[in-house]
């Protein structure tokens, strides 16, 4: 199997309704998957994410833009003619058929001959531990297998490029663990190129080389999950991946890459990059919960900190995280303390000393 690349060049999405009233589901789309790279397209329910898929897939005609397997441009090319497969959310097996020939369909619809085809899917068998199941039927499996199954008949025919559309969403909480480790052992021990959609922001997190946030038709980052989630490029992002705190105030004073910024809970050192922000500029800020600390006194030598007086308001017990809310001059800020075992754990009404990291405050407008 050879992985390909898959570019989408400024891909734009139009439905007509009955009325002949026409909505935008995909606007200007520009990708570029890399051959073997495993790509999410993560984003809110109607974000276009399916209809972005689709479009790969074939499966629905593309307004305008373009889109490329490798250096051959797909747009007009039939779904079964493309070279790539679906993975549905809905398995999508042959009820009548076991596990060995519904695996075995579309190199029979080829029209292999039988050795050739018995070494395939034997050889996908084995990389997927499915040798056992060969025998059985659909109804025999329980949701998990069948899933299996399902990435087993797409992986035999060898595509350039697989394309999963919410496939584990059938699955119970502690089986879709499982199975996104298995799915992304599995494509990196192929090393096919895939795009995955998702609304679940932790397996996007956690399967993906790179995930593409999408909202309204639009993408609005694409990123390493570590980027995705520490450099978030817009308030979208920062609220939709992880939660977080945002803050509104205006830039008061640039010192190369230092600003001091007034917002209304007082006046917050904080980093910038070059050119981001200018004197009188608004600015939204986010901070992640987990970055910010809480202590009886004001801590001495915390170099990089703003440190500022507040009182709880909220506590709560998480399990692994203690929970706070804490209001400072009338703001609430969430913190996330992690190990409340070995933490001490502050109570609602004590009065707290706030430490918010300078570059824990990253601006997202
Ligand atoms: N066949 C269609 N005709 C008209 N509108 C459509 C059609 N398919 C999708 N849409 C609209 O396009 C927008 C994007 O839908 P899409 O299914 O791509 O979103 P999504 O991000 O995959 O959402 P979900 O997670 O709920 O599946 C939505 O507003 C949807 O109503």
């Amino acid at each position: 199997m050879s992985a390909k690349s898959v570019h989408l060049n400024m891909v734009t999405k139009e439905f007509k309704d009955d009325q002949g009233k026409t909505s935008t589901a995909v606007s200007q789309v520009n990708l570029k998957v890399e051959p073997g790279e495993f790509v999410t397209l993560l984003g809110p329910s109607g974000c276009g994410k399916t209809t972005t898929l689709r479009m790969v897939a074939g499966f629905e005609t593309i307004t305008t833009g373009d889109i490329f397997f490798g250096a051959d441009n797909v747009r007009d090319v039939s779904p079964s003619k493309r070279d790539c497969t679906m993975v549905f959310q809905s398995y999508a097996l042959f009820p009548h058929m076991s596990v060995y020939e519904n695996v075995a369909y579309g190199l029979r619809i080829k029209k292999m001959s039988d050795t050739d085809i018995r070494s395939k899917v034997n050889s996908i068998f084995d990389i997927m531990n499915l040798r056992d199941y060969s025998a059985r039927m659909p109804a025999q499996l329980s949701g998990g297998q069948q899933q299996r199954v399902a990435l087993a008949r797409a992986l035999v025919m060898e595509p350039g490029v697989l394309l999963f559309d919410e496939p584990l969403s059938n699955l119970d909480a502690k089986l879709r663990l499982t199975m996104r480790d298995e799915i992304r052992r599995i494509q990196q021990e192929v090393g096919i190129t895939t795009l995955y959609v998702t609304h679940d922001q932790a397996e996007a997190m956690s399967m993906s080389d790179r995930i593409v946030v999408m909202n309204q038709g639009r993408i609005e980052q694409v990123g390493t999950p570590v980027e995705i989630y520490q450099q978030p490029a817009t308030e979208f992002v920062a609220g939709f991946i992880g939660s977080a705190n945002f803050l509104r105030g205006v830039v008061v004073e640039k010192k190369n890459t230092q600003h001091a910024v007034k917002y209304p809970m007082g006046i917050l050192q904080q980093f910038f990059e070059d050119d981001q922000a200018i004197n009188g500029e608004e600015i939204v800020t986010a901070i992640r919960p987990e970055a910010i600390s809480l202590h009886i006194e004001a801590p001495i030598n915390l170099n990089g900190h703003n440190i500022v007086n507040g009182m709880v308001k909220k506590s709560v017990f998480m399990g692994q995280t203690q929970e706070y809310t804490v209001e400072i001059n009338g703001i609430n800020l969430d913190v996330h303390a992690s190990n409340p075992i070995s933490e001490r754990v502050f109570t609602v009404g004590q009065e707290v000393s706030v430490a918010i990291p300078y570059d824990a405050m990253r601006k997202v407008n």
